[in-house]
């Protein structure tokens, strides 16, 4: 006797899956290889930046007050009392009508409130001393980089969750934070099942294919914050299965297996499920491709069954795993991103549950627009490659039309652009 599967909504699906969320937990993750973590704190400026007043120009810094009389048809003159580049400081204190040389970075003397730049002023030496002189007026705090304007103390610079990118760790380098907490990554298991299965070394048979789900999903996995194991491919057995499930739940935080969840003869998933006393969240959603994708939990673990399909199993991670994945990583927003744009092709038959169409998502004339990416089907591998989206067509009785406005989940935001600009 078949089991019947009633599709649920794409939003309860997600909901359910969600009420499984784990947040991660803390580690530290030396600085050099931070870029591209997870934030695991807010990031608090634990001192002023700067933490002195410098010189932002190389120069003369001055008393202001001294230059009040310059003018174009008055030239004042300045000893030269000392010299300093950044890094160094000066204990010279200087009187009326004395400067100190100072280079870009280095802290200002003690009773200087200005920095005459290099070029208004002319240097000569006389009896063995050095003078300089200028034309130039300046105000107090002219040409000077203040304590504290860059950050000051204790003000919260970046919030937990945040990916880690280069100006981050120029603020947690400006810090110290040799060490930085880090979100863990999420262990994920991996399983491809199906007996049809070749790895990728491998030369073809007949009837055989290689195994792409793998190496998508643990770029997938990676791509969206986690750790990737994958645990090869298995038969369609179901003893085998079994056990290998069972035993890779131990040492993962989630599991992931490809194929198998479906209404065949050698779809061992749903039994599996039920072997192992897991809860099927779901066995059906309303949505294409991924209408199969299957999730149950076990004591609180989530056992996410994608299909065997490529682009099936592709979109059902996005939707399901990606969120999972980035709510561990204390992200506040977990799921992809979506925005509106301009369809650039037509779509005449409806269909009754909602599309996700593997897009390319690209700006003209200032308005996003997409368009596939190539055949839309659920067990098309090619158009993946060019996907950087995912748009939405709701499911319902009309189908759509070149100019009309969709949603589009972005997959990537790093696309970059031809020169010149
Ligand atoms: N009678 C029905 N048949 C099917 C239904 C249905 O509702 N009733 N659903 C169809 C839909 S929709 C999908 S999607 C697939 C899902 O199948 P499974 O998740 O059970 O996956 P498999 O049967 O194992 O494989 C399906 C397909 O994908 C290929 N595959 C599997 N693993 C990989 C891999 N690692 N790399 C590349 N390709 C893979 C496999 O060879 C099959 O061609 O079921 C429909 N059938
Ligand atoms: O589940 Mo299938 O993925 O609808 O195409
Ligand atoms: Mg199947």
């Amino acid at each position: 006797m078949l089991d019947k599967r009633n599709p649920i909504k794409i939003a309860e699906a997600i909901s359910r899956v969600m009420k499984y969320e784990k947040k991660g937990e803390t580690e530290y993750s030396s600085i050099y290889t931070s870029n591209g973590r997870y934030l695991a704190d807010d990031i608090k400026a634990t001192h002023d930046v700067p933490h002195f007043d410098r010189a932002p120009y190389d120069g003369f810094a001055v008393r202001s007050v001294d230059t009040a009389q310059a003018s174009q048809s008055n030239e004042i003159v300045f000893e030269v009392i000392d010299h300093i580049g950044a890094g160094h400081v000066t204990n010279k204190v200087p009187a009326a009508f004395e400067a100190v040389r100072i280079m870009t970075g280095a802290q200002m003397p003690e009773g200087c409130d200005a920095v005459l730049m290099l070029e208004l002023s002319k240097s000569f030496e006389k009896d063995g001393k050095t003078y300089m002189s200028t034309k130039r007026k300046l105000k107090t705090g002219e040409n000077v980089s203040f304590k504290g304007e860059d950050a000051k103390t204790g003000e919260v610079l970046i919030h937990k969750g945040t990916l880690i990118n280069p100006g981050i760790q120029a603020v947690l380098a400006t810090f110290g934070y040799a060490q930085v907490p880090v979100a863990k990554k999420p262990a994920i298991a991996l399983f491809a099942t199906g007996s049809e299965l070749l790895e990728v070394e491998d030369d073809l048979e007949p009837g055989k294919i290689r195994n792409s789900n793998a190496l998508m999903i643990t770029a997938q996995i990676e791509r969206a914050g986690g750790n990737a194991s994958y645990l090869g491919k298995l038969p369609d057995d179901f003893d085998t299965c079994f056990t290998a499930v069972e035993n890779a739940l131990h040492e993962s935080d989630f599991l992931i297996t490809t194929g198998g969840v479906s209404v065949g003869d050698f779809d061992y998933l749903p039994a599996i499920y039920e072997k192992l006393g897991a809860e099927v969240l779901f066995n059906k959603v309303a949505m294409r491709p991924g209408s199969v994708t299957t999730v149950a939990q076990l004591d609180g673990k989530l056992l996410f069954g994608l299909s065997g399909n490529p682009s099936a199993c592709y979109v059902g991670f996005e939707l399901f795993v990606r969120p999972i994945i980035r709510t561990f990583l204390f992200s506040k927003k977990a799921h992809l991103r979506r925005e509106k744009a301009i369809l650039t092709a037509d779509f005449p038959k409806a269909n009754p549950f909602t599309r996700f169409v593997r897009a390319i998502l690209s700006v003209e004339d200032g308005k996003l627009v997409a368009a596939p990416s190539g055949m839309d089907k659920s067990n098309i591998v090619m158009s993946l490659a060019g996907a950087n989206a995912l748009m939405i067509l709701p499911g319902g009785s009309r189908g759509y039309m070149s100019g009309d406005e969709v949603d589009v989940l972005m997959l990537e935001e790093f696309t970059g652009s031809e020169w010149p600009w």
